[in-house]
């Protein structure tokens, strides 16, 4: 019988509340959680970086003995490394700190290395990496440095299959399984249903700050409690109205790309690529981690400087013929990781929806109550009306995202790309998003562009799909 690792007892704060929580050593649990539950700061809680205010029992690991993984770790990484970055004194590319340098240097040769499909990136800077390579980057750290000097007790992995293709998710999935043989006790905290792994041996759900441990009751009574927890509650919030009525698309094209090659000295990401996109062929893009998805989307959105050496017209306008980025973004909505890691700017939530119809991080200018009037409505569609005045940042990840994705829509843009719009989101407010963009469907105006790995995603709407 093993002892508990972690064991909380009636614990009482206004975030978040424990009637009584048991994790044994070695076993293998999770959390599930819609965004804003509060599984941030159960994260926080168990690396003891919250003054605990009223428990009858609280039993924790030591700081140094428990890891968390999670978006806003990877977030503070990539500060770190703006904040490292030499590109002024040294006046060449400070590509960040290369990946190799995160792991320990004895772990270097590790075959995990190549089981998570990372050799090829060991020396690519840090920023350079594509979100699912960071992640596992981390993931593989936290593993590594446990390898080299034992002292892991519980690695907590905040939706850890979030960005990564399928053949990474079924290998960190069996790697996670494994960890027990480590000595580690891995603890998920998850946001959908279809992520909780079948070796999972206990599940608790977190709702409204108050985290339920479900053990000991039947399989039955457990799948109806996560289905009470996930339904939306929003589903008849009426779609916002629009500022004024679209003028139709007037080319035949959005996106022409010919022969289409982007390389790196002798690394070639993709090459002899011939991609289209005719008015409302909503276009879906998929590979694996790396292929090179986000960096034809930016080849698209203007935001690669190879777009230039590139046979390509978008929405109208021939690259390198001397048109403005902002002329074409102006017709554009666009939500991605990238976006969501520059927005660091101290800025309300209301801000930067509105900040969607001048395609700024933040609001530098004078702005018109029709387009607060139409970020309001956007709000209340996703239930986020009363974090209107709140700071971005003091909302979780998921919140983050749902605002970011509002904030690409509303000004009924002509072309829509989405790279991974719905990392991070909850199950109810992914399918939120889904029927965000089949209503777009119906409107006939908008054409989405759109990159996922998750094949629930993959809907009927996307009339093209891209397999790179
Ligand atoms: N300046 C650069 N120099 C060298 N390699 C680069 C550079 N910028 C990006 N890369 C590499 O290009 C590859 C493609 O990156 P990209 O972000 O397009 O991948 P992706 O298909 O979107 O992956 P993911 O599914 O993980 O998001 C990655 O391996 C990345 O490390």
């Amino acid at each position: 019988m093993h002892s508990p690792i972690v064991d909380i007892k009636n614990l009482i704060h206004d975030k978040l509340s424990i009637a009584h929580w048991q994790i044994n050593a070695g076993q293998k649990a999770c959390v599930v959680g819609r965004n804003g539950s509060g599984k941030q700061y159960l994260d926080k809680m168990l690396i003891d970086d919250v003054t605990l205010e009223s428990f009858e029992r609280f039993v924790v690991p030591s700081p140094e003995q428990v890891k968390v993984v999670s978006f806003e770790t990877l977030q503070e990484v990539y500060e770190n490394e703006l904040k490292i970055d030499e590109t002024d004194i040294t006046d060449c590319i400070d590509d960040g700190t290369p990946a190799r340098d995160f792991l320990p240097v004895n772990q270097h040769q590790n075959p995990l290395v190549a089981q998570f499909s990372l050799s090829h990136v060991m020396d690519k800077g840090y920023r350079l990496l594509s979100t699912g390579e960071s992640r596992k980057l981390l993931i593989l750290k936290a593993l590594l440095d446990h390898i080299e000097s034992p002292h892991l007790q519980l690695l907590i992995c905040d939706n850890p299959f979030d960005s990564l293709d399928l053949k990474s998710v079924n290998e960190l999935s069996d790697l996670l399984n494994t960890l027990s043989d480590y000595g580690i006790t891995v603890l998920l905290c998850l946001s959908n249903r279809d992520d909780i792994p079948a070796w999972c041996e206990q599940i608790a759900i977190i709702d409204e700050g108050k985290l339920i441990d479900l053990s000991g009751i039947d399989e039955q009574q457990i799948q109806r409690q996560l289905e009470s927890l996930m339904t939306d509650e929003l589903a008849d919030v009426a779609w916002p109205e629009h500022l004024e009525e679209p003028a139709p698309y007037p080319h035949d094209y959005l996106v022409e790309l010919q022969n289409g090659k982007v390389s790196y000295q002798s690394d070639i990401i993709f090459s002899e690529l011939d991609f289209a996109i005719k008015p409302l062929q909503h276009t879906l893009v998929t590979g694996a981690n790396g292929c090179g998805k986000s960096t034809l989307l930016q080849l698209v959105t203007g935001d690669h400087p190879q777009c230039y050496n590139n046979k390509l017209s978008v929405l109208g306008f021939a690259r390198g013929q001397g048109e403005s980025i902002w002329q074409i973004k102006k017709q554009m909505g666009i939500v991605s990781p990238e976006i969501h890691r520059q927005y660091r700017v101290s800025c309300t939530v209301l801000a930067t929806v509105v900040s969607g119809f001048f395609d700024s991080i933040g609001v530098y200018q004078q702005v018109e109550s029709k387009h607060t009037d139409i970020a309001k409505q956007w709000l209340a569609k996703i239930g986020m009306l009363q974090y209107s005045a709140k700071l971005l940042s003091d909302l979780s990840f998921g919140e983050q995202r749902l605002v970011l994705i509002v904030r690409a829509l509303v000004k009924s843009p002509y072309l829509l790309v989405m790279d991974e719009p719905t990392q991070g989101l909850d199950e109810v407010n992914r399918h939120r998003v889904l029927k965000f963009l089949q209503t777009l469907d119906q409107q006939q105006h908008s054409t989405v562009l759109f990159v996922s790995h998750r094949e629930d995603e993959f809907i009927p709407m996307f009339k093209q799909h891209l397999a790179m």
